[in-house]
């Protein structure tokens, strides 16, 4: 199997709980209160922005040129779908521009980082996958759940992440981390497993902490 099939299946119940949320399930069915969805917004913009840096910081650390390029285009892609959030929803909606992130978003972003900077390749690599893959799956998900006679207010962010382009860098980003994958030892995969379900981790306190509009305590 696959170590990215294996990898999936150890997320498997997380992924459910992902669907579960209440952010998600009221997107998809569009109830999501709107303050909710700008504070997503705006922590979002601040997420990609980071995100873009660990990409970039994790092309410039791979040694095949294939994977090289592949790697800067996701960074490029995360900062032009940045620079959209600006020009779109931060204007339609009234979003300050200088964004403060919240905890959660400050230790997903975090966490992404030094693993970018600091794991292993391999690890840093399956560290960033689930911001792919998970998306793509939850985009898949909730595209499904929605009736063509409903106009979701949420429609155009759901079409971001169903669409054709990002399925493309979402399947390249899987077959990277499977060909680094196929080269390591036995404890650096198990270390990719454990940075994959960390993120996925993140990746659900990232949809709570919107739908709670986390605060900092203090
Ligand atoms: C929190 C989060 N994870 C992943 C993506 C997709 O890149 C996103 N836009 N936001
Ligand atoms: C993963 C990801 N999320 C938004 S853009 C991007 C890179 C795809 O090009």
């Amino acid at each position: 199997m696959k170590w990215s099939e294996q990898t999936w299946e150890r997320v498997n119940l997380i992924y459910n709980q992902i669907l579960e949320l209440p952010f998600n399930q009221e997107l998809s069915n569009g109830t999501l209160d709107q303050e909710k969805f700008k504070f997503y917004m705006a922590q979002d913009a601040y997420y990609l922005g980071e995100f873009g840096k660990a990409l970039s910081t994790i092309s410039g650390r791979l040694k095949d040129l294939d994977q090289v390029l592949a790697f800067s285009q996701f960074a490029s892609g995360a900062i032009v779908v940045e620079r959209a959030l600006h020009e779109g929803y931060f204007k339609t909606l009234g979003i300050p521009e200088e964004v403060q992130p919240s905890p959660t978003c400050l230790l997903y972003t975090n966490y992404l980082l030094s693993q970018a900077a600091y794991s292993n390749i391999e690890v840093a690599v399956a560290a960033v996958l689930p911001c792919f893959w998970i998306y793509k799956k939850v985009g898949d998900y909730i595209y499904s759940q929605q009736e063509a006679e409903n106009l979701n207010p949420y429609k155009n962010w759901i079409d971001t992440y169903a669409g054709e382009d990002f399925a493309n860098s979402v399947n390249q980003a899987i077959n990277i981390a499977d060909d680094l994958a196929a080269k390591a030892s036995d404890s650096l995969k198990s270390q990719m497993h454990d940075a994959f379900e960390m993120a996925t981790k993140l990746e659900w306190m990232f949809w709570d902490s919107a739908y709670k509009q986390e605060k900092w305590a203090i």
